[in-house]
């Protein structure tokens, strides 16, 4: 028995294509039982193809694939998803990663070529196409424990996963994981502009800012101790990071109080999306 996965990827757009790069990075495909569908190819994807023999747009879907990959818009399933047919379809698990989409209308839309569809739900982040992504994912009724671990195996390759007990987790956490790179940038952003404010140029500032955030996550990586400790090693009695995090920390008008309110909102609009 081989361990490597048959996967078959629908769209190769951003994150598509950086997840596909993952898994070929991690050697985890087994290229006679996987493939990708995607309009107009872009080059680094021909490449991939020649050099791993992973078909693009293929004729003959062989026996199948046991997971298929939905990485289009989500306003495209209902269009996409009734056009997809490959022997054994009913076995294949479909994985969603499409922002605000619940399991149950997938299901529904899978319907119309599958009694009854095997549906995970992932929520990956842009990370991923650095390998250091943050996928959270919950599964549908019909996917088996063997299954889920399959798909969690192959959402790994590109970073960590967390196994969601329901599908609400995706959308609570929407701001801590796939929107949460997005406000940790823009506390780079608020750092270069405050640089600037006391007289440094764009690069200089750019550069300060970016490398205490890499430097930040590097420690972080490195060392067990968790944020609130490390925070502490750098904080001297009466000095200037106190002076600095009495004003980042205020409980009322600080960051804490801002990040819940961001945070908030995302999962808020998640489930306005998805129509809840
Ligand atoms: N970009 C991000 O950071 C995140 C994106 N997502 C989700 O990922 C999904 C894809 O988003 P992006 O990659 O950003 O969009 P994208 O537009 O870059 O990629 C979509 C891809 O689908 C392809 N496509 C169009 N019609 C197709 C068809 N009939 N069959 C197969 N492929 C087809 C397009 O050519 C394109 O390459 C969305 O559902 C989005 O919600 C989720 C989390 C984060
Ligand atoms: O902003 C969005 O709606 C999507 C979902 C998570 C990241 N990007």
């Amino acid at each position: 028995m081989t361990d490597k996965l048959s996967v078959i990827l629908i769209g190769a757009g951003n994150m598509g294509g950086a997840m596909f790069q993952s898994w070929v990075r991690a050697g985890i495909l087994d290229p006679a039982r996987s493939a990708v569908i995607t309009p107009n190819p872009k080059p680094w994807l021909l490449d991939l193809s020649d050099e791993t023999g992973i078909p693009i747009n293929p004729v003959d879907d062989g026996e199948g694939y046991d997971i298929a990959v939905l990485a289009v818009k989500p306003q495209m399933f209902a269009d996409v998803l009734p056009g997809l047919s490959w022997p054994n379809m009913e076995k294949t698990v479909f994985v969603s990663v499409a922002a605000g989409l619940p399991i149950g209308e997938i299901e529904n839309i899978l319907k119309s070529n599958i009694a009854e569809p095997h549906v995970v739900r992932g929520m990956p982040n842009l990370p991923v196409s650095v390998g250091e992504g943050l996928t959270l994912m919950a599964s549908g009724q019909a996917v088996s424990d063997a299954e889920q671990s399959n798909v969690k195996r192959l959402l790994a390759c590109a970073g960590d996963v967390i196994v969601m007990d329901d599908e609400d987790g995706l959308d609570r956490y929407v701001g801590t994981s796939g929107s949460g790179t997005a406000l940790a940038l823009l506390l780079v952003e608020a750092m270069e502009d405050a640089a600037m404010s006391l007289g440094a140029d764009e690069a200089a500032a750019r550069r300060m800012a970016e490398q205490v955030f890499v430097g930040a996550a590097a420690l972080l990586k490195s060392d067990d101790r968790p944020a609130s400790e490390l925070r502490a090693a750098v904080t001297s009695k009466g000095g200037t990071t106190a002076a600095g995090l009495a004003v980042l920390d205020d409980e009322k008008n600080g960051l804490r109080p801002l990040m819940k309110r961001a945070v908030d909102a995302a999962y808020a609009r998640a489930r306005e999306l998805a129509g809840k």
